[in-house]
């Protein structure tokens, strides 16, 4: 059984002004040089999706990955861009982790991969809110692409509202665990909090 990831970077980062989010620096690296460093030693191969023009990327040495579905469709566009670069590679399961996380745990994949659902989510304690999914991290079968692809065809956009009716599993993690960068105060605060 073979397990590969894909890194969330297709969005537009309006919260940010625009731009690759993921090339923001911190500290000695850019976020998503962090993001890289991270999940390549927890799965057999990587691939990185984004938009636009994918060869910006590169530098980084990854396989690139554009969404098939149009006009920025969020996130789970990006996990179906990845499942079809796994199948085409013949993995059976897909990581997604997105590029503006840079400290998320470094046994994520070993602890999404303790449970046998099709999907696997991680989540977070929240003192008011219960568990809070994380729903860009997870952990997916790659047969379920031609569902979502319909799904995505169908409009449906919400992550959850797609992978609870998979009947996904919830894996609580730490608070914090998945602190992501989304504004300039929040690189500010991660720069003087962030190791
Ligand atoms: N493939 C793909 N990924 C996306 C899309 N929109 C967001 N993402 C990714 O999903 C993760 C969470 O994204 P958000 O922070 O909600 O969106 P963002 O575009 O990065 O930033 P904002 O525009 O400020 O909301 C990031 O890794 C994004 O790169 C999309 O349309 N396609």
């Amino acid at each position: 059984m073979t397990e590969c990831a894909v890194i969330l970077a297709g969005g537009q980062a309006n919260r940010m002004g625009g731009g690759d989010k993921g090339r923001l620096m911190l500290g000695d690296r850019s976020l998503i040089q962090r993001v890289i460093d991270r999940i390549t030693p927890q799965v057999d191969a990587v691939v990185l999706n984004a938009n636009g023009d994918l060869n910006r990327f590169d530098d980084l040495g990854l396989p690139v990955v554009a969404d098939s579905v149009p006009d920025y469709a969020g996130p789970l566009a990006g996990v179906l861009a990845g499942m079809d670069w796994a199948a085409e590679q013949g993995h059976d399961w897909l990581i997604s982790v997105a590029a503006d996380t840079p400290s998320f745990p470094l046994d994520l994949v070993e602890r999404l991969s303790r449970y046998d659902t099709p999907v696997v989510l991680a989540a977070t304690p929240d003192p008011e809110r219960g568990r809070v999914p994380q729903p860009t991290f997870g952990r997916w079968q790659v047969s379920l692409r031609h569902e979502l692809r319909a799904a995505l065809n169908d409009g449906v956009r919400k992550i959850r509202q797609w992978t609870q009716a998979q009947g996904e599993t919830l894996v609580i993690f730490d608070e914090g665990d998945f602190f992501n960068i989304n504004t300039p105060e929040d690189l500010a605060w991660a720069e003087q909090h962030l190791k």
